[in-house]
């Protein structure tokens, strides 16, 4: 059990291969990007010792509940000889929630304050001191990103560590390489507790973002049914790949576009059937180029792959998924002959990659950004295969930073635009501040 404050953090993902399909049980290829969410717990001032507050500033919301009136009696009892939560979500304690403590909330704001309460009310108890939970991303929220995804594993995470379920990251050992098993478990269990979260924002996730968030790297992914573990296959030598992120701004929610596919299976079984098999199909095909040694990356590897991004983009438009600004971003691609461009995530809106050419002239893609950045899209530089969820703990040699960034990510928010989270994540990242672990 640690105490607040502390800071937790998750990265987004870009799916490469095969979403929607994913969801039916084919394989998808993911990576983590830098792009980030925090979360920030703090302990509540003796006034407010009594309310759980949550500060969701991107979706302008701060609320706060007082403990004791939360639904406690409708938590389902943790089953002693089971570690891992069920993977759904209890009935009962859903119709509680969404009885009356969320029922004035947006759609948007409804879905994450659920997804906290849910995991809240699971994971913490009645007498546990009044927390403040602050979440910021510089992700885009509905883009394709997983931004929901890495909000359930930072919830996940605090909340894991507030009741003392996982314990912070161990320093890996002379001889552990990459693997620490206490470690292995504690990411094992914040990604189960983030399913159940991603099952409150989307109903029915496949499981891969929060798989990605809380791992990171680059995977191929599988839900498995019937109670088998799902298939999580590390992509260790993930080539480099040159890919431009694009966001439509075009906003959409992942839970509508995902129903809107299975209406689609529902009514013509016949022909979405084979379109999500073929989806599964071009992404194992795309597996096997992945993992080819780097020696054999030559350019007919890479005209396949590419041929392979715009056939599953085809697939995803049959699906209904795509949208005239998507479509919008992939013919000023093609017109430059860049390279294929996929959308990513569930579409609707949201991002599209490009799979660039490697000979194409730099003036060609500096040509697209302009023709892009004409049309209102916003072009992402992002790098992809980082670390997954992490936690930092103020010390006394940080302490000073911690406010400095503590401000800049919590405090200005409302006065931050888009073009501040490079800046944000500069100041706050992974990777420019000592002390952050991953377990
Ligand atoms: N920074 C954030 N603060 C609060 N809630 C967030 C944040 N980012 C995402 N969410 C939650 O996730 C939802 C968006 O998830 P989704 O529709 O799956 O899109 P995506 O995961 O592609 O960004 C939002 O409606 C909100 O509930
Ligand atoms: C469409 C889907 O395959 C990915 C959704 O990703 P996002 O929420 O749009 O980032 C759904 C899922 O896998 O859960
Ligand atoms: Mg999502």
């Amino acid at each position: 059990m640690v105490s607040a404050p502390f800071l937790v953090s998750a990265p987004g993902k870009v799916i490469l291969f095969g979403e929607h399909a994913v969801v039916y049980g084919k394989p998808a290829i993911a990576a983590a990007v830098s792009l980030r969410t925090f979360l920030l717990t703090t302990r509540n001032a003796a006034e407010f010792s009594d309310v759980v507050t949550l500060e969701f500033p991107d979706v302008d919301l701060q609320y706060s509940w007082k403990i004791q009136s939360l639904p406690w009696n409708a938590v389902p009892k943790r089953s002693i000889d089971t570690v891992r939560p069920p993977s759904e979500l209890n009935t009962a304690l859903m119709e509680a929630l969404e009885r009356g403590l969320v029922a004035h909330l947006s759609p948007l704001q409804r879905s994450a304050a659920v997804a906290f309460l849910y995991l809240y009310l699971c994971l913490c108890s009645a007498d546990m001191p009044g927390m403040t939970l602050s979440v910021r991303s510089t992700l885009p929220i509905g883009a394709g990103l997983g931004s929901s995804a890495s909000v359930s594993v930072c919830l996940a995470a605090a909340l894991c560590l507030l009741s003392g379920e996982v314990s912070p990251p161990e320093k890996k050992g002379e001889g552990d390489g990459d693997f620490n098993a206490a470690n292995y478990a504690s990411i094992e269990l914040i990604d189960a507790w983030a399913f159940l979260g991603e099952r409150c924002i989307h109903g029915n996730p496949s499981g891969i973002d929060n798989a990605v968030a809380s791992h990171g790297g680059a995977v191929m992914y599988q839900r498995m049914s019937k109670g088998n573990p799902n298939v999580r296959e590390a992509m260790r030598n993930f080539p480099p790949l040159k890919l431009i992120l694009i966001d439509s701004r075009q906003p959409r929610r992942t839970a509508v576009q995902v129903a809107n596919v299975a209406t689609l299976l529902q009514n013509y079984p016949l022909v979405t059937e084979p379109i999500l098999n073929g989806i599964g199909a071009l992404t194992s095909q795309a597996y096997k180029l992945l993992l080819m040694p780097k020696g054999k990356c030559d350019d007919a590897w890479e005209e396949q792959l590419r041929e392979l991004v715009r056939v599953n983009h085809g697939l995803l438009v049959a699906l209904g998924v795509s949208h005239p600004k998507l479509e919008a971003i992939r013919m000023a691609a093609d017109e430059l002959e860049i390279g294929e461009t996929k959308l990513t995530g569930a579409g609707g809106g949201g991002c599209a990659i490009t799979l660039v050419r490697r000979d194409v002239e730099e003036s060609r893609i500096f040509e697209l950004k302009q023709r892009l950045d004409g049309h209102g899209f916003e072009v992402y530089e992002t790098s992809l295969g980082g670390f997954g969820v992490g936690c930092l703990f103020p010390t006394n040699s940080n302490a000073a930073e911690w406010e400095e960034w503590e401000e800049k990510l919590f405090s200005l928010h409302h006065m931050l635009g888009l073009g501040d989270r490079e800046d944000i994540q500069k100041t706050v990242g992974v990777g420019s501040i000592d002390g952050w672990e991953f377990w």
